[in-house]
C-alpha cells in the first residue's frame, strides 16, 4: 500500500472534525472521499498534506511518516480556487512546475499537452484574470500535477466545470491513473465518484460510514432496485410482495425491493407469460446508496 491513514483523528478544541479514520490506498488507484459540507473531508486532506497536524493517529506514505517525506512527489488542488491573477497561463504553469523542482526543459511536454488536452491553446499568453471562472479552474488544475506528482490530491475538482470540462477532467484524471499516479479526490457529484473511483470513504460528520471498494458498498444492498414498463396501476405494484416503494419515472416505474431475491416472482406476475417493454434489475446508484447511509447511521 501506498497511503495509509489509521486511526486518525482531529479535533478542534472539543469539536471533533474527523474521528478515528483509517483508509489506504494502493498506487496507481482512484479513492474518492464522499460527505456532506462539513463531514470533515478537507480537514483529511490538510492532514494527508501535513498542513495541519493530526490530534491522533497515524498517517504513512509507502511506510514514511508523512511529515519525512519529499513534498515535489505530492500535487494539490485546494479547495479554495486561486491562481495569480497578472501572470499568464503559461507562465503560470511552469512556475508551478519549477516550484516542484523541475526545469524549463522538463516541464515543457508537459505543459504543452496539458494546455491542448484542456483546450487552452488561444489562451495561453492571456493573463489568468482575464479567463472565465472555469479555465482558471483548468489552469489551477494542471498546476497542480505539472509536475508529475506521484500522489495527487483534488478537493472538489468538478465543480464549476461545464460538462466539456467535465469530460476532459476525467479523461485526465484516467490518463493519470495509467501513468501510476495515486489520485485521492473528493466530490459532491457522486456520479463522478462512481465513474472513476476504484475504492472510497464515506464520511458522515468525520466518521467513516464505509470504507472500501465500490462494488463491495453496492453489493451491501444488492440488487435491488427494478425498472420497470408495465400498464398495471402503481397501487397494484406497491402490494406486491417484496416491494418497498413505487415512484413512477416518466413513462416507467422502479420498484425498490427487500433484497434481490423477489424479483424472479415480481417477473413472473408482470410479465404473465407474455413479454413486456422493460424490466432490468440493477444495483442503487452511489448517490441512492449514500443518501441511504447518511439518513440511516446516526454518528
Ligand atoms: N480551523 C478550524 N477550527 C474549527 N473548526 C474547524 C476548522 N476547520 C474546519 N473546522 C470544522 O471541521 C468540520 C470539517 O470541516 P471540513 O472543511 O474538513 O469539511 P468538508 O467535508 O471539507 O466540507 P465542505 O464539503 O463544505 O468543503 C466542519 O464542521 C468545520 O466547521
Amino acid at each position: 500500500m501506498t497511503l495509509s491513514i489509521q486511526q486518525v483523528t482531529k479535533k478542534y478544541l472539543d469539536f471533533v472534525a474527523v474521528e478515528k479514520l483509517s483508509f489506504t490506498i494502493n498506487k496507481g488507484e482512484i479513492f474518492g472521499l464522499i460527505g456532506q459540507n462539513g463531514a470533515g473531508k478537507t480537514t483529511t486532506f490538510r492532514m494527508i498534506l501535513d498542513l495541519q497536524e493530526t490530534t491522533s493517529g497515524t498517517i504513512t506514505w509507502k511506510g514514511k511518516h508523512i511529515n519525512s517525506i519529499n513534498r515535489d512527489i505530492l500535487g494539490y488542488l485546494p479547495e479554495e480556487r486561486g491562481i495569480f491573477p497578472k501572470m499568464t497561463v503559461e507562465d503560470q504553469l511552469y512556475f508551478f512546475g519549477e516550484l516542484h523542482g523541475k526545469n524549463k526543459n522538463e516541464l515543457r511536454p508537459e505543459v504543452e499537452t496539458w494546455i491542448k488536452r484542456f483546450e487552452l491553446e488561444d489562451k495561453r499568453r492571456s493573463k489568468a484574470e482575464t479567463l472565465s471562472k472555469g479555465n482558471q479552474q483548468k489552469v489551477q488544475l494542471i498546476a497542480s500535477f505539472i509536475h508529475q506528482p506521484e500522489f495527487l490530491i483534488l478537493d472538489e475538482p468538478f465543480s464549476g466545470l461545464d460538462p466539456v470540462n467535465t469530460d476532459l477532467l476525467k479523461g485526465a484524471i484516467l490518463s493519470l491513473k495509467d501513468k501510476g499516479t495515486t489520485i485521492l479526490f473528493s466530490s459532491h457529484q457522486m456520479d463522478h465518484v462512481e465513474e472513476l473511483c476504484d475504492h472510497l470513504c464515506l464520511l458522515k460528520r468525520g466518521v467513516s460510514l464505509f470504507t472500501g471498494s465500490l462494488i463491495d458498498l453496492k453489493k451491501q444492498y444488492g440488487k435491488i432496485k427494478l425498472t420497470i414498463r408495465t400498464e398495471i396501476p402503481k397501487e397494484e405494484l406497491e402490494k406486491l410482495e417484496g416491494v418497498n416503494s413505487v415512484q413512477v419515472d416518466r413513462n416507467q416505474y422502479i420498484l425498490t425491493l427487500k433484497n434481490e431475491s423477489y424479483a424472479q416472482s415480481i417477473f413472473d406476475f408482470i410479465t404473465n407469460g407474455t413479454y413486456i417493454e422493460k424490466f432490468s434489475l440493477d444495483y442503487l446508484s452511489l448517490d441512492e446508496i449514500f443518501k441511504d447511509k447518511v439518513a440511516r447511521v446516526h454518528v
